[in-house]
């Protein structure tokens, strides 16, 4: 027999029945603000958070129909996030996880879906009798990040952080690239190099103290950031990605998506004056935007985790 596919029959086979079926969907509240004090003692501890949950499965009839015998209302999302922060947020994590098994747990036809939090952190106010009980200010550094999702009992973790700004005065170089007749860039041994980190890594199990690994991520990005002599932004990725994984056994692989923040040497020629590297122009735009994965060779991918993580390559 002849295994030669003929046109007529590679169109037979990619034909559409014409018949038009609802795909992929999820349905939920996105962004509900929720911040909590836990007034157990006098000295106040605040979680401020953004959380958003998707749930997936069984809505052929709500969009089919408009049968929303099985549409748990978004609203009720929004109310059962607010009602579980009673008992405590804790770890981003573990709320998200909690939340999770609610939902696919309690309605029978729900198969999954995908909680998103995002974490702000506020410190407290400084004031000359020491840190205050209950005044905060706003640490507008990173954001802390997780996006859990359930797929019937598998539980997949992606945390992460974002707008983690970073800058290195010097201790970077950039050369040896490639001149074509459209390359100016000139050569450096010593420029600034400033990023601002976003980071999202796959835990293989959810069996994690999350605050104190989060902890852990976040100040080894910052100890190799600092400490990498600079040959490319690339090189000074890979090396953060590097050292969160041989320090965390229970991280999979780590993304980055790190914005060059490019820093240019100002002329002052013009007013008879040099410029030994001193005076800058920080431009916001256009930015080098440098992306990978750091991974352990062999291990297992885990598309399921990323296919919702979007802004990564
Ligand atoms: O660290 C860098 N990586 C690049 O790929 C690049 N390209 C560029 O113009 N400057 C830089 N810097």
């Amino acid at each position: 027999m002849s295994t030669t596919t003929t046109s007529a029959e590679q169109t037979a086979a990619t034909r559409s029945s014409g018949a038009i079926v609802l795909g992929d969907n999820q349905w939920g509240k996105a962004e509900v603000r929720l911040v909590r004090v836990d007034r157990a003692a006098p000295r106040h501890e605040i979680t401020d958070v953004n959380v958003s949950s998707q749930l997936r499965g069984g809505q052929e009839a709500t969009h089919l129909e408009g049968d929303n015998s099985r549409c748990v209302a978004t609203d009720t999302q929004k109310n059962t996030i607010y009602a579980f922060a009673r008992d405590g947020v804790g770890a981003i994590e573990d709320f998200a996880i909690r939340l999770g098994r609610h939902f696919v747990e309690d309605f029978e036809w729900i198969e999954g879906g995908r909680w998103e939090i995002e974490q702000y952190s506020w410190n407290r106010i400084a004031t000359a009798d020491g840190e205050h009980d209950h005044a905060f200010v706003r640490n507008n550094q990173e954001t802390r990040t997780t996006v859990v999702q359930r797929d019937g009992d598998e539980v997949f973790v992606v945390s992460g952080l974002t707008d983690l700004v970073v800058l290195k005065s010097t201790g970077s170089e950039f050369h040896g690239f490639p001149r074509d007749r459209y390359t100016t860039l000139v050569e450096t041994n010593d420029r600034i190099l400033a990023t601002s980190v976003t980071s999202r890594w796959r835990y293989t199990t959810t069996d994690v103290d999350f605050d104190a690994v989060y902890a852990k991520v976040r100040a080894i990005q910052l100890e190799a950031f600092a400490t990498t002599h600079s040959l490319a932004l690339q090189q000074t990725l890979f090396a953060m990605g590097k050292a969160v994984l041989e320090a965390v056994p229970e991280i999979a692989e780590i993304k980055f998506s790190m914005p060059n923040k490019h820093h240019f040497l100002v002329d002052l020629a013009p007013f008879g004056l040099d410029n030994p590297n001193e005076v800058f122009y920080a431009a916001d735009r256009p930015y080098g935007l440098i992306e990978a994965t750091v991974q352990r060779e062999g291990a297992p991918a885990e598309p399921r985790a990323w296919a919702t993580v979007t802004g990564f390559c």
